[in-house]
C-alpha cells in the first residue's frame, strides 16, 4: 500500500508509540488526525509536527475514546477535514490496575467502539472506500501475565474482536482489512509506574529491563504491516526474541485471511 495522500485518523498519539506511528505516517506523505485526552501535550505535538512536516498534513483534536461522543465527533472532524479516512489506528491504552474498570472502558471498549466507527465509515457495502484499521494491543493479548490481569484481559477483548471481523466470510465486500500489533514492554511513559499500579512492580521493573523494547521497533512492525495488501487478520508480536527482531504470526486462517507466515524466517518461540 502506498501511503502518500493517505487519510489517517489515531488515538492517543500526543506522545510514546502513538507518536510515533504518526511521525512515519507523515514522512511517507501521509496526512494525520491524532486525537489525545491531554490538550497540552497534544498540542505541543501538533505544533513540533506542524512545523517539522506542514500544517495542512496534520493536526490534533482533544478526545477521551472512553466517551463514545468525544470519539466518534474526533473521527467526524478527520471525515470532514479530508474528506474520508483511509486508515484508523486505535493506539490510546492505559496500565492500572487500580482503576481498572476505567481501563477497559480505553483500553477495550475505547478501542472496540473506534473499530466501529471506523468500520461504518470505510464498509464498501455502505457505501465507503474501504481501508484499514489497525490497534496497537500488546503481547498481553497473546498470552497471560500476573503483573496485571485486567490489562492482560482488555487487551485479549480487542484480538478476539479484530479478528472475529477478519475472519468475516463478508470481509472481502467490506474491503476493509485488519491487524494488531502486539509489543512486549515498550520504552515509553508508561513503564513510569506507580507501587500498586501493577502487582509485583520491582519484579516486574527488573524484567522489563531486560526485555523491553524501543519505540521505533514497534513502528517498524507496524509499518510492515499496515502497507502489505495481503495482510488481513495479522497479530504481529514484536518482543526481543529472536535476537531482537521481530516475528509475525497469524492465528486465523479461513478464507480470505492471509496465510500464516513468518518474518525474517524466524521460529515463533517454541516451534522448530
Ligand atoms: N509501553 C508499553 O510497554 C506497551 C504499550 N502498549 C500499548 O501501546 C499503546 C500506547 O502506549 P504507550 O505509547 O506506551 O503509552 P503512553 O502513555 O506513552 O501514551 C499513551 C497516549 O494515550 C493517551 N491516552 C490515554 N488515555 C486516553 C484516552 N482515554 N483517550 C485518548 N487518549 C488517551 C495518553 O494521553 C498518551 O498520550 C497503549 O494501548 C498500550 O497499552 C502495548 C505494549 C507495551
Ligand atoms: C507479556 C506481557 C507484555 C505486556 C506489555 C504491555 O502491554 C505493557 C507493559 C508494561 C510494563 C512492563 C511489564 C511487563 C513486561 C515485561 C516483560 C515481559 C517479558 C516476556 C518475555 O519476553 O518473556
Amino acid at each position: 500500500m502506498n501511503l502518500s495522500g493517505k487519510r489517517v485518523f489515531l488515538t492517543g498519539g500526543a506522545r510514546g508509540i502513538g507518536r510515533g506511528i504518526s511521525e512515519a505516517l507523515l514522512s511517507k506523505g501521509a496526512m494525520v488526525m491524532f486525537c489525545d485526552i491531554n490538550p497540552g501535550t497534544g498540542k505541543q505535538t501538533e505544533e513540533e509536527l506542524q512545523k517539522q512536516y506542514s500544517s495542512d498534513s496534520v493536526s490534533f483534536i482533544k478526545a477521551d475514546v472512553a466517551d463514545s461522543q468525544q470519539l466518534k465527533a474526533a473521527f467526524e472532524a478527520a471525515v470532514t477535514k479530508f474528506g474520508a479516512v483511509d486508515i484508523h489506528i486505535n493506539n490510546a491504552g492505559i496500565l492500572d490496575q487500580r482503576i481498572w474498570e476505567r481501563m477497559f472502558a480505553v483500553n477495550a471498549i475505547g478501542t472496540i467502539r473506534g473499530c466501529q466507527i471506523a468500520l461504518e465509515h470505510m464498509r464498501r457495502d455502505k457505501g465507503g472506500h474501504g481501508g484499514v484499521i489497525m490497534n496497537v494491543v500488546s503481547m498481553g493479548g497473546l498470552g497471560s501475565s500476573y503483573w496485571f490481569p485486567a490489562y492482560t484481559a482488555s487487551k485479549h477483548a480487542v484480538i478476539g474482536f479484530v479478528n472475529s471481523w477478519a475472519e468475516s466470510p463478508y470481509q472481502p465486500q467490506h474491503g476493509v482489512r485488519w491487524g494488531c500489533v502486539c509489543p512486549v514492554s515498550v520504552d515509553t511513559e508508561m513503564l513510569n509506574m506507580e507501587e500498586n499500579q501493577i502487582y509485583d512492580l520491582s519484579e516486574n521493573q527488573k524484567h522489563t529491563a531486560t526485555h523491553k523494547v524501543q519505540i521505533s521497533d514497534v513502528v517498524d512492525a507496524f509499518m510492515k504491516l499496515v502497507q502489505d495488501e495481503n495482510s488481513n487478520g495479522a497479530l504481529m508480536e514484536v518482543s526481543r526474541e529472536n535476537n531482537g527482531v521481530y516475528c509475525r504470526r497469524q492465528l486465523v486462517y479461513m478464507n480470505n485471511v492471509s496465510p500464516p507466515c513468518f518474518m525474517d524466517n524466524l521460529p515463533f518461540p517454541g516451534q522448530t
